[in-house]
């Protein structure tokens, strides 16, 4: 329903009184309906309507366009709203005047007719606008300007409030060049107060904004970045068989929950959404490479509940703001912890339960490594100056991966990459490694594993696929930072203009064949998609694929099993061992099961067997690898699998030890003298304790301690690493 404006001299009638906080409450009951003032709201609002700077850093959905909304309605005159997205400016344009606010927007998108009626009031005597928002490219106009300095002489325009104000910042996550002509606007209209809002911006970011627009001694307003609604979950996609089954059974699950889906690629966002639809989950594609009237109807269906999922690349991001976001998935790794932020921000902003699901996956990593270099090589190409964002953009991105694969909170871990120091017990359990410690790093285990084999193979996959044709690729990401810009048109700009500026660069690179670097990074982009298209395209060989361990992650299993015995070595002393043989039994050993079962069950025996070796004594090493595995008919199994019989895997004097260990696993007392005899192998094999599974492994450690706590304290530096993991 809408509502009669009310202004706060309807109020008080009484100038002074407008900016207590008695009327601004009132205001905001009767507009918004909000009963009071979240954070640091009320103490933004009255310092601009006193005339002075502010900026204002509050999390993701804290109600920063609060801060701008309520001074618009507190004092007759225009607020000017920067903004960087026309969608968002669409939105919320429509929700004030929806609550029966005057506000408009201008954008490239209208027509003509519009536009010029929206001019026309703002030149009239009276313009009614309470509200007008803008895009940066506008304001860079000359035209623009000068209407904006007549408004002003008017005495009508009373905030400038610039939000995402991050954009300015070469060192934002989200750089605009557009945003950095903001600075014009303090020397053409140097008394009206300027307001600087954002949700990300690290200490030297906020610096920067402070800077380019020449705040004077801005009130700076800083809350917590803590998002403590949101529960942080990540998925590993190598560890499950399949991450689009995973995402549709993890949203069936949740009910007919709200969700957006982030994807890196248009064609990602495309099968995903036609995967969830086929399982029966109300959802639309959204990217920049459809058109401007079905993104739109996607938006506004979404927006109205219509369709609950939205599997969109990050076209769909800053501001957008329906309240019951209940699940925010990335399905790709983001390229920073500004961005991850921002995209999960937009879950919860009801402030009720909800949840940050990123799928993890090492392909995706060395894709976004890939990117990251290939634009890095391609800016530095024409700017050396360049050169030190590409590098902070893989430092950046390493923060993400971090993320990912590292142990410990992973609110912590947020917060810390914004400078904010928190105790681990801030959490309190809503993050996946604080609630299921001993499963995440079980799930890391493996990871490091595949992890390792990767970095053994060198440089990216994609290279070596790089030799395929080069395709006329229509699959693009749109994650680009948008400083390729290339003019200050307002035409330019659009939430679309991520897809555009892939385009722009691809086709740009096409007629600069002269210069080499261009060449190599066309023909990497180039071959870098047909490497996805490919993978994607073939669902027989992809699955095939998926199952297939490869010679080098095999080999890589082998380095890690050889540096687990060398450490066991010295942990047990006098241990007599062929290591290089032994580490190929034990592998040997895990790719026999894996060949019942899929490659995750791999990656699982590979990290209990580690996990084993590190913590099991002499003589469960010992008899393990005098043990036979179940005989399996020679001609079965290729020669060079199986190099070493483990009759052989023992040094070949034989060793006299006594181990205490020994007694309580076999149950009797013995001193043993290890043998080679066959026979002998076959006794012992029937006393053989099985490689535990993890669930076992954590509950006998616990055993263990809990009997010997200062053994466990006198433990190799490793395996006490490990314990504080698994506590
Ligand atoms: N004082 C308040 N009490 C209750 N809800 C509020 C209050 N202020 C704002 N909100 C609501 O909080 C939600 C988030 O507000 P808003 O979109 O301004 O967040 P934001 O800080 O701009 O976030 P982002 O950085 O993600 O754009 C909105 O739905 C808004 O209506
Ligand atoms: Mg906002």
């Amino acid at each position: 329903m809408k509502k009669s404006p009310l202004t706060v001299q309807n109020i008080c009638g009484n100038e002074k009184k407008t900016t207590g906080k008695e009327a601004l409450v009132k205001l905001l009951r009767w507009h918004f309906g909000f009963s009071d003032f979240r954070g640091k709201q009320l103490e933004a609002i009255q310092a601009v309507l006193s005339g002075r700077d502010c900026f204002c850093l509050m999390p993701t959905g804290g109600g920063k366009s609060m801060c701008y909304q309520i001074p618009a309605l507190a004092k007759p005159g225009i607020v000017l709203v920067v903004s960087p997205l026309i969608a968002l400016m669409e939105n919320q344009v429509m929700a004030l005047k929806e609550k029966g606010i005057a506000a408009e927007f201008l954008s490239s998108t209208q027509t003509s007719n519009v536009k010029s009626k929206i001019h026309e009031d703002l030149d009239s005597g009276k313009p009614s606008p309470r509200l007008l928002y803008v895009t940066p490219e506008l304001i860079a106009t000359p035209g623009f300007m000068s209407k904006l300095t007549r408004i002003h002489t008017r005495g009508f325009l009373n905030l400038i409030a610039i939000d995402e104000a991050h954009c300015i910042s070469t060192w934002g996550h989200d750089f605009r060049p557009s945003y950095r002509k903001l600075s014009s606007l303090r020397n053409c209209l140097p008394d009206v107060p300027i307001l600087a809002l954002t949700a990300t911006a690290v200490p030297n970011v906020q610096k920067d904004v402070i800077q380019s627009l020449c705040l004077q001694d801005p009130l700076v307003l800083k809350s917590s970045f803590n998002r403590s609604n949101i529960y942080y979950e990540v998925r590993y996609k190598d560890l499950l068989d399949d991450a689009y089954v995973d995402l549709s059974s993890v949203l069936k699950s949740s009910g007919d929950v709200c969700a957006i889906i982030y994807c890196l690629e248009r064609t990602t966002c495309d099968g995903l959404s036609a995967h969830l639809s086929k399982n029966g989950i109300s959802c639309a594609a959204y990217h920049a490479g459809l058109n401007n009237k079905l993104r739109s109807s996607v938006l506004d269906d979404w927006m109205s509940s219509k369709i609950q999922v939205v599997v969109a690349t990050v076209a769909f991001g800053m501001g957008i703001d329906r309240k019951d976001v209940r699940i925010v998935c990335h399905f790709n790794v983001p390229k920073s912890m500004e961005a991850f932020y921002q995209e999960s921000g937009r879950a919860g902003r009801d402030q009720l339960p909800c949840r940050s699901l990123l799928y993890y996956g090492v392909d995706d990593r060395k894709k976004m490594e890939f990117i990251l270099r290939s634009s890095g090589s391609k800016k530095s190409e024409s700017s050396s100056s360049q050169d030190g964002l590409s590098k902070k953009s893989i430092s950046d991105f390493n923060q993400m991966v971090e993320y990912c694969e590292g142990s410990g909170c992973r609110r912590k871990k947020i917060l810390e990459s914004f400078g904010e120091q928190v105790p681990a017990s801030l959490c309190k359990k809503s993050c996946d490694a604080c609630k299921h410690p001993n499963l995440v790093a079980k799930y890391l285990e493996e990871i490091s594993i595949i992890c390792t084999s990767h970095r053994g193979n060198g440089i990216s996959r994609i290279f070596i696929n790089s030799s395929a044709d080069v395709t006329h690729g229509e699959q693009f990401s749109e994650f680009w930072n948008r400083d390729d810009e290339a003019g200050t048109s307002e035409e330019d700009i659009s939430d679309s203009d991520d897809g555009t500026e892939v385009v722009k660069s691809l086709a740009k690179s096409k007629l600069s064949r002269k210069s080499g670097v261009n060449d190599k990074i066309e023909f990497l982009q180039r071959a870098e998609e047909n490497y996805y298209r490919n993978k994607s395209s073939d669902k027989q060989v992809n699955k095939l694929d998926k199952n297939a361990i490869s010679e080098m992650v095999r080999e890589s299993s082998k380095q890690r099993f050889l540096n687990a015995l060398k450490e066991a070595q010295q942990r047990l002393g006098n241990l007599s061992i062929e290591l290089e043989a032994s580490a190929a039994f034990f592998e040997n050993e895990c790719y026999k099961k894996y060949g019942k079962s899929g490659k995750t069950f791999y990656y699982s025996q590979v990290a209990s067997t580690l996990r084993w070796i590190k913590m099991t004594n002499s003589s469960e090493l010992t008899n393990r690898l005098l043990s036979s595995t179940p005989a399996r008919p020679e001609n079965t199994m290729p020669k060079e699998e199986h190099p070493e019989k483990p009759s052989r895997l023992l040094e070949k004097k034989p060793i006299k030890y006594t181990d205490p260990e020994l007694h309580s696993n076999v149950g009797s007392e013995t001193t043993m003298c290890i043998s080679q005899s066959k026979t002998q192998n076959a006794s012992l094999s029937a006393e053989l304790l099985a490689i535990p599974s993890f669930s076992e492994f954590v509950n006998r450690k616990k055993t263990k301690d809990n009997n010997n706590p200062c053994k466990s304290e006198n433990q190799s530096p490793h395996s006490s690493k490990k314990r504080m993991r698994l506590q």
